[in-house]
């Protein structure tokens, strides 16, 4: 199983939203980390070929998506940013739809393995008491966990989503990443995120979009070594705050009495009695985005 992404390019207009994009994915959980405006729907949407794109090309086993049609989408279960859902349709008979459409187990003496594979997605994704309520009665969150259902079903051997946890609330998102973790080994999944923690722990390996550009890959620790000894935690006075802000990536600031305890990331040993720490995914995510939006240096 292997996903390639050759120079994916997208112009929208003349907005470059995606350049020159190249990847090879094998299976497990590809986290793909970036802020809003990075380019991560453009990928999601060209990978599952539901966008042109301007130049490049997406390959499953070296063949081309394009060329596969419906062979590929057979393959592929997609949750894109907003999911149009049939507001009027009952949930599982909303996925028993979409079954159809995606001719998953219609063969006439399927009709049991076709009700227990919808039983057992409502199940993952925790809608079994809801499953005969119209969808238009449906909560954000509710939805969104539909969504992930119709993305999840016939097992796809891709798995793409986009920004999945969104509206989701703490306890649905563990329950998400458990889910998706548990069934990752045979399939590639690619999850989007601008919040780090949702993929910290299950991505096997993250990719970092900015500005439309690919600009780091690997495994969250291969990652996080870039910053060994490049993070720091300092007590200072209210008053230095502004200074320390203007002069490093502040990751985290915490009240100590009448102190701040802070955390920030410096090339060098910022204080004589600043103390190393070890860095975190989050830490990166802040060094090369920064705490609003991008972290402006030459050394991305
Ligand atoms: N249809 C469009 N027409 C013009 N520009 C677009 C269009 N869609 C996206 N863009 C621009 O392309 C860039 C990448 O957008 P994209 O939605 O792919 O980013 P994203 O990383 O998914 O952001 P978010 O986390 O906010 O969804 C942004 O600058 C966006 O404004």
């Amino acid at each position: 199983m292997l996903l390639e992404l050759q120079g994916l390019t997208k112009h929208y207009h003349d907005k470059v939203a995606l350049e020159d994009v190249s990847l090879s994915l094998d299976p497990g959980i590809w986290g793909l980390l970036g802020p809003n405006g990075a380019g991560k729907s453009t990928m999601m949407n060209i990978i599952a070929d539901i966008l042109p794109r301007t130049r490049g090309e997406v390959l499953w086993n070296k063949e081309s998506v394009r060329k596969l049609g419906n062979k590929y989408r057979s393959i592929l279960g997609f949750l894109p940013q907003s999911v149009g859902l049939y507001e009027h349709f009952k949930a599982r008979d909303y996925l028993r739809y979409m079954c159809i459409l995606k001719d998953i187990l219609q063969e006439k003496n399927k009709k049991k393995e076709l009700k227990e594979h919808i039983d057992s997605i409502i199940d993952t994704v925790n809608l079994s008491s809801d499953a005969n309520r119209r969808i238009r009665t449906f909560s954000g969150g509710m939805r969104q966990r539909l969504g992930i259902a119709q993305a999840l079903l016939g097992d796809p051997k891709l798995l793409i989503l986009d920004e999945p946890t969104a509206g989701l609330d703490p306890q649905e998102r563990i329950r998400l990443r458990n889910t998706i973790a548990a069934s990752s080994a045979n399939r590639i999944v690619l999850w989007s995120t601008h919040i780090v923690s949702d993929i910290e722990n299950i991505a096997s390996k993250i990719i970092m979009l900015r500005k439309g550009k690919c600009i780091a890959v690997g495994t969250p620790s291969e990652l996080v070594s870039e910053l060994n000894g490049q993070v720091w935690t300092l007590d200072i006075f209210p008053e230095q705050l502004k200074d320390y802000q203007n002069r490093f990536t502040i990751c985290n600031i915490a009240l100590e009495g009448n102190t701040r305890h802070i955390r920030l990331i410096a090339a060098s040993k910022p204080h004589p009695e600043a103390l190393q720490a070890d860095p975190t995914l989050e830490d990166l995510y802040l060094f090369y985005y920064g705490e609003e939006g991008y972290h402006e240096t030459d050394s991305v």
